[in-house]
């Protein structure tokens, strides 16, 4: 029974730590986009987004981790026959990925606050792919475990995801563009 308690907190840590994932880098975005702007909105601007990103990472984000990594050690522990599993192995190494994506954020939002941070919003917007394909590749390995098909249907699957995730930074793009255009016309 305290697997399936272990499996439940840890399927709900991983939906938090990803929901706070992916707001986090939004707000990278919106906040190097802030420098676009004049005084003294870009300031007040800045200082919002230094404020909800932090709040975010200690109250959401990093908690999600925590839940997650804790809840997979009680699986593990419950269960130690699982270390042997290869695809474990394998979702250990991406897993391992998305920890050093994770402090990488932590990273970024410290040189955002200092002012440091040379990102453009473009470059933050294609960075937050990445935890798409981390989520899409670990959860395929928990499900279909040793048995992941690498078969026609998965690669299209693969190409699916890619495709709508380059729509999606089109689309955002087509958006900004228009919006410049309009702005430089009220100018
Ligand atoms: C901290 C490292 C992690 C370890 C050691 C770990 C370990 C495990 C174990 C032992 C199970 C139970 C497998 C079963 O009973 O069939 C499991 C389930 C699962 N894990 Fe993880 N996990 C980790 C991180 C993650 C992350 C980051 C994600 C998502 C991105 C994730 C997604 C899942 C999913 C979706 C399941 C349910 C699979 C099923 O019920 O068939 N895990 N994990």
């Amino acid at each position: 029974m305290a697997y399936y308690w272990f499996k439940s907190f840890h399927l709900i840590g991983v939906v938090v730590w990803f929901a706070g994932l992916f707001y986090l880098v939004r707000l990278f975005v919106y906040h190097a986009e802030a420098s676009e702007k004049k005084e003294p909105e870009q300031s007040i601007l800045k200082a919002q987004y230094e404020i909800m990103e932090k709040r975010l990472y200690n109250i959401i984000t990093n908690p999600g981790m925590m839940v997650t990594v804790t809840m997979a050690i009680g699986l593990v522990s419950t269960e130690p026959e699982v270390l042997k599993s290869g695809w474990l192995h394998i979702k250990l190494t991406f897993v391992a990925l998305l920890l050093g994506y994770h402090l990488y954020c932590k990273k970024i939002m410290k040189q955002l606050a200092s002012g440091e941070c040379q990102w453009t919003g473009q470059q933050f917007r294609a960075l937050n792919e990445a935890p798409t394909v981390l989520l899409v590749v670990i959860v395929l390995l928990a499900i279909f475990k040793n048995n992941l098909p690498l078969d026609l249907t998965t690669w299209l699957i693969v190409a699916l995801v890619i495709a709508m995730a380059a729509s999606i930074q089109l689309y955002a793009k087509k958006r900004r563009l228009a919006q410049e255009k309009l702005s430089s016309s009220i100018d």
